[in-house]
């Protein structure tokens, strides 16, 4: 597999991987491997449900290859002047950049979305090159005198050495490239784990990484069907340092249950809940126009998506009535066609479960504005649906929906706002609409997430820290925090 190839898996692509040729494959040591034996993962295109390829199954063995071919390439790349990572970075950006279009097409292709957020998730995915480019040359250490004046205290940021990367299939390209540079950027290499769902990406994007001048073994890739028992056997290994994991808070409960055999760092991305408040004095327009990003950003499937709509009863008409159009008018279809605003959904499962907490909150008093039945036919579809009156023990009133699902509750007082936005054991992001810039900022602090937009439906931004607290994580990616989740600091004392 190289990135030359990419035009002939984008459109017109012909799906098939050739197990035989090992034209693509794991990708361990910079080489591109099907070892024998290996079954195949199908992956799947959701818009239509046929297959577009194959991937090979990774086991225990194929896995600890890819942790010895990362140790292998550690001395060397750590070694690398922060200059030259920072250029290969930064070439890593120019190429995304230049191959944008394909890329967003092969990212539609395997996870559904429509092409419009491809094509911002490929943007968005790219600036983690950029600004780790940066980050690269301006790691710098600490030095002081000692309070008591006897001795200087010396602090260096050295790479923690070998990471294992662990994505989800919501953004294939984003949640890598959010690990993968700034983990290079601290001179650590990698064993990156994409979902088996979504991997051809986090392939081709491994040939991009070659192509951008990352040498053999600094970053590689495999897709496995066992995840739990790969990731144990890659973090048995004493040269693994460091864990870094988006996806749901249970699997992430039982990875730092793993870690904590191995007493291996841990950065963790989960699940998220996340309020959007819309107090009476909002700009209805604007509160409207955050509201749709913040749901129907990647149709609903982000973790910083809003979940539960808190709406006060002075706007709740208007603002329900303007949501509604909206919503109702978004073209539903398969994310490579040209117009789509809602794609499908990444599988059966994720529309079963939907439908489930759809049906719950309307046998609980929910009224349907729009929306709220599956389509027949190929697809996993789920129209844009808004609901109305959700009460708070509405399933979904305490579990991601992860899908085009807008649950509108009214509410009277700030007070009652904030203590119905708190009202869950996640902490991701939250959103606040309102016209008073005190309240805006009071409420935001008043939020126990890790993330607000305020009056904006969008928080994610490679140059910012993101992440969660409470059940939604721990550890931030992003901004001048990233980089500082791959470094360990190390303290000498001396008396100069
Ligand atoms: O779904 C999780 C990540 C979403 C984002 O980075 O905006």
């Amino acid at each position: 597999m190289n990135v030359a190839a990419l035009s002939s898996i984008a459109p017109g692509i012909a799906p098939t991987l050739d197990p035989a040729s090992g034209a693509r494959g794991l990708y361990i040591g910079g080489a591109w491997l099907w070892p024998a034996g290996r079954k195949a993962i199908p992956v799947m295109d959701p818009s239509t449900e046929t297959k577009l390829a194959d991937v090979p199954d990774a086991t225990v063995d194929d896995a600890l290859a890819a942790v010895e071919a990362a140790a292998a390439a550690a001395a060397g790349w750590r070694a690398t002047p922060p200059r030259r990572r920072s250029e290969i970075l930064r070439r890593c950006f120019d190429l995304m950049t230049a191959r944008s279009e394909e890329l967003a097409t092969l990212i539609s292709l395997e996870n559904g979305k429509a092409l419009r957020d491809a094509r911002g998730e490929v943007a968005y995915a790219a600036e983690f090159f950029r600004w780790n480019a940066e980050e690269a040359v301006r790691i710098s250490g600490d030095f002081a005198l000692s309070p008591a004046g006897g001795n200087h205290i010396i602090v260096d940021y050295e790479p923690m050495g070998i990471c294992v990367l662990i994505t989800p299939w919501n953004f294939p390209a984003a949640m890598a490239t959010r690990k993968i540079a700034p983990a290079l950027a601290a001179g650590c290499t990698v064993v990156l784990k994409p979902a088996s769902e979504t991997p051809l990406t986090a392939y081709v994007l491994a040939a991009l990484y070659e192509e951008a001048g990352v040498p053999p073994g600094v970053v590689n890739v495999l897709t496995t069907s066992a995840p739990g028992e790969v990731t144990a056997a890659m973090l048995a290994d004493p040269r693994v340092r460091k864990l870094s994991f988006t996806g749901s808070t249970p699997v992430g409960r039982t990875l730092l249950a793993e870690a904590a055999k191995h007493v291996i760092s841990c950065s963790m991305e989960l699940g998220g809940n996340a309020p959007l408040i819309v107090f009476d004095d909002a700009d209805l327009g604007v509160a409207v126009e955050g509201a749709m990003l913040a749901k129907m950003r990647n149709a609903g499937e982000a973790c910083t998506a809003a979940n539960r709509f808190y709406v006060q009863s002075g706007i709740h008409d208007r603002f329900a009535a303007a949501l509604t159009a909206r919503m109702a008018a978004l073209a539903v279809g398969p994310g490579t066609q040209a117009g789509t605003e809602c794609g499908p959904m990444i599988t059966a499962k994720a529309v079963d479960k939907i439908e489930r907490l759809v049906g719950d909150a309307l046998a609980r008093g929910a009224t349907l504005h729009c929306g709220g039945t599956r389509p027949a036919g190929a697809g996993f579809y789920y129209p844009p649906t808004v609901l109305a009156d959700v009460p708070a023990d509405a399933m979904m009133a305490g579990e991601e929906i992860f899908g085009p699902v807008a649950a509108l509750t009214r509410f009277e007082t700030e007070d009652e706002a904030v203590a119905l936005a708190n009202a869950t054991e996640y902490g991701l992001a939250g959103y606040v609409f309102t016209r008073d810039l005190a309240r805006g900022l009071r409420v935001s602090r008043r939020l126990e997430v890790g993330m607000v937009g305020l009056n904006r439906g969008l928080v994610s931004d490679p140059a910012a820290p993101f992440g969660g607290t409470k059940q939604s994580g721990l550890g931030r990616e992003g901004g001048t925090h990233g980089v500082l989740e791959f470094l360990e600091a190390k303290y000498i004392a001396t008396t100069l």
